[in-house]
């Protein structure tokens, strides 16, 4: 593909990589895009928003000030707001691509370095409005919230409790007298802390709040709730809110804290799609599954799969283009200097880099048609399969973004110094990434959700009764006993099962077995909740194994044959890299042999040097732009020397010879004076 500037001169190490790469580029970004009509419409869209005029900083975003930073991102978003709904609508705006193409997201990477303070309003806002609120809520505030004269954000955590949310404490308490909700702070622990944008830039939030009704508390719920003033944008009386302060990344976000006293909202501001408050203060429940109003938790978590693959995809052309650009060392005596890449350990550290970001990318695909499905199931009223989907989606979260922030930072190790420049874009995009580890569900929190659902699977494979899709693996490994091996793609897939189906066995004998010895039942999970975490991945790593290599398939099979060698190296290379990690658990749940795990690393050493020719197009077919990859490392033309020394030249620190505190404190140092 190309630079999208024309005519540059390209590093000459990186154009013969390209030169010898074995396959047609563009055929995987069609694949990775969904389609050529999708490439073709997002190039033309990346083509007209970025713009240099909209997108240069004189001064490096990192070198400003807090204050300035917010505000320039406050600047930008705007401006980017405003071309989204002048120009983009002519393409059909997101509908163009289905709601799974995330182009719009992939732009504003071009404008934001660190984070919109409006990613919250479209994110999670909105997305609220559409899920919690009746069809008449919605008629008032998504126009509102569409045209941006509602812009709103979702404050749900509070400074003593994000993960417990039935622990929340701010209350929402009705009075018939005057048909409002009294929302209120009790205690320092309950103001609301972490929303974004919540700190200078929203109108309106949602809030989530005990409901106390009739003297009785119906447990939590949103609230649409306006904070500021339209007009002079003054916090309203009985509001306390500001900024949390600086973070370890997302520092333009202007996340906020939030305090109420004994502040009323019209009964109608209760988000009323899954429960009502009638005017006289009895509460209706609508919600029969009775977890319905976490439903904007679920569709964000489906979202961030998706998010990751993507920052990792960016991640792995940062490194993999500087890898081939920078040359270091020599392997024998004497020898020219290699490009680092063609070391067997930078292989080993970025190949995974770049299968990793397909097998997230496929099976956030994937993960988006099942919820697709059930969002269409709630709307016929059933919800018999949200517990799997709420299983399933919580531990792809949890994995997808704990692996992805690994592999980024490898990515950063992998490019030595220059990787902790900030000018790298390595530093931003782990910080970011490594914060989706933990927002909208904890790792730790969330794998422990998956592990309950596996454990009554396994319960119910036991009493023979029939299991969903995503866990009917565990009737065909129910009888104990080791999992044959063979070392096909089909059959490491079918051994990570038979690990996920060994350790979710470990963990129901240890918990029985602590039951026997007289704990309470809650006392014996708890003891085994290090075994329960370590079965919820392994059934998750089964899981994205499973669907990167089927997916591979299907989606090659019309595919050149270079392609598709291609694509089922990098599936073979991800399935082989999880087996030799997980070598310990394949020797105690399958068959596997020490000849075998000879050949599985010996495969794995010759899936590198296979891959090695093509990885430089195998990260162009991730057709990145430079504006949206911000970095000095991973340009296109791979001019990585001139690039560092033009961003270091920007550092205001350059713009005078001497800076006055060489007269202020050094000067009189060195003389003694001071
Ligand atoms: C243009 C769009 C761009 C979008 C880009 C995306 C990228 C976004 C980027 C930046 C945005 C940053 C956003 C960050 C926002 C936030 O972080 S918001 C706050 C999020 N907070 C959380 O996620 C809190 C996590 N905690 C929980 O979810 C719950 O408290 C809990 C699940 C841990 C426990 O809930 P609890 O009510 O205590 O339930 P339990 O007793 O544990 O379980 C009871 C049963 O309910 C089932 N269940 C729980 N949750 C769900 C669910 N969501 N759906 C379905 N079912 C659920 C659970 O499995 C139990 O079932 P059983 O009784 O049958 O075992
Ligand atoms: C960048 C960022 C943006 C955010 N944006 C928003 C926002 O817009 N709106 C919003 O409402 N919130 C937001 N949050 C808050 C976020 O959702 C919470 O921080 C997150 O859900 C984790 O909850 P916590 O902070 O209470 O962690 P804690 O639950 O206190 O976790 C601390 C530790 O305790 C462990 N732990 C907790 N409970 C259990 C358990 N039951 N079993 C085992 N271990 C446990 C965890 O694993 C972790 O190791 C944001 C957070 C960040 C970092």
């Amino acid at each position: 593909m190309s630079d999208n500037k024309g005519v540059r001169r390209v590093n000459e190490d990186l154009a013969r990589e390209r030169a010898n790469c074995s396959f047609d580029v563009r055929e995987i970004t069609f694949l990775l895009d969904g389609g050529e009509n999708n490439t073709i419409t997002r190039k033309k869209i990346e083509d007209f928003t970025l713009t240099d005029e909209l997108l240069s900083d004189k001064v490096p975003d990192e070198c400003l000030s807090p204050k300035e930073k917010y505000e320039n991102a406050v600047r930008k978003s705007c401006l980017f707001g405003k071309l989204v709904k002048d120009k983009l609508l002519e393409f059909g705006g997101l509908e163009t691509f289905g709601p799974n193409s995330f182009v719009l997201r992939r732009i504003a990477d071009a404008f934001f370095k660190e984070i919109s303070p409006l990613l919250l309003h479209l994110g999670m806002f909105v997305p609220t409005i559409l899920g919690q609120c009746t069809a008449e809520q919605q008629s008032e505030w998504l126009p509102r919230a569409l045209s941006m004269q509602v812009i709103g954000t979702y404050a749900q955590t509070e400074l003593g409790h994000g993960t417990f949310i039935r622990g929340l404490e701010t209350t929402a308490t009705y009075d018939p007298e005057t048909e409002e909700f009294v929302l209120h702070s009790p205690t320092l622990s309950s103001f609301k802390w972490w929303a974004g944008g919540l700190g200078k830039t929203v109108n309106h939030c949602i809030v989530v709040a005990q409901l106390h009704t009739k003297g009785q508390c119906h447990g939590t719920h949103p609230f649409i709730v306006q904070i500021r003033d339209l007009e002079t944008h003054q916090p309203l009386p009985g509001i306390k809110v500001g900024e949390i302060g600086p973070k370890l990344g997302f520092n333009t976000a202007d996340n906020g804290f939030l305090g109420f006293d004994k502040y009323r909202i019209p009964r109608m501001n209760m988000m009323m799609k899954n429960a009502q408050i009638l005017k006289d203060g009895t509460y209706v429940k609508l919600d029969r599954h009775g977890k319905m109003t976490y439903g904007t938790m679920v569709f964000i978590r489906v979202m961030v799969v998706n998010e990751v693959a993507f920052n990792l995809a960016k991640a792995a052309t940062i490194a993999v283009r500087y890898s081939a650009v920078r040359r270091q060392s020599e392997k024998k005596p004497g020898e020219p200097e290699p490009q680092i890449l063609d070391y067997v350990t930078q292989q080993h550290k970025l190949f995974i880099c770049i299968a990793t970001a397909h097998a997230l990318q496929l099976t956030s695909d994937w993960l988006w048609r099942t919820f697709s499905g059930v969002v269409t199931d709630i709307k016929h009223g059933k919800t018999d399969s949200l517990p799997e989907f709420h299983a399933l989606s919580s531990c792809l979260k949890a994995i997808s973004t704990s692996d992805a922030a690994l592999l980024i930072e490898q990515c950063r190790h992998s490019c030595g110094g220059h990787g902790y420049m900030m000018s790298s874009n390595l530093p931003l995009i782990y910080s970011f990434v490594t914060a989706t580890r933990t927002y909208e569900g904890d790792y730790t929190v969330l794998l422990l959700q998956t592990a309950r659902f596996l454990i009554k699977a396994w319960e119910q494979a036991e009493a023979g009764k029939p299991l969903t899709p995503t866990v009917s693996y565990l009737t065909k490994y129910f009888k104990d006993g080791r999992v044959p091996w063979d070392s096909t793609s089909e059959g490491i897939v079918n051994a990570a099962y038979g690990v996920a189906a060994g350790k979710i066995s470990a963990c129901v004998k240890s918990i029985r077995n602590r039951v026997k010895t007289g704990l309470s039942y809650e006392d014996a999970w708890d003891l085994t909740t290090v075994q329960l975490v370590a079965a919820a991945e392994a059934h998750c790593r089964a899981v994205i194994c499973d669907v990167y290599r089927s997916e591979a398939v299907r989606l090659t099979e019309k595919s050149s044959p270079n392609v598709r060698a291609v694509m089922r190296q990098l599936t073979t290379l991800y399935l082989h890299y999880w087996a030799l990690e997980r070598i310990g658990d394949l020797l105690r749940y399958s068959a596997v042999s020490e000849e075998d795990v000879v050949a599985l690393q010996q495969k794995y050493e010759e899936l590198l040097a296979l891959i090695r020719p093509d990885a430089v197009g195998l990260v162009d077919a991730f057709d990145i732009r430079d504006e949206i990859l911000n970095s000095t490392l991973g340009a296109y033309d791979g001019r990585v020397y001139e690039r560092l020394m033009e961003e270091a030249l920007k550092s205001p620190l350059n713009a005078e010879p001497v800076n006055r505190s060489f007269h202020m404190y050094l000067k009189p140092l060195m003389q003694g004076k001071l």
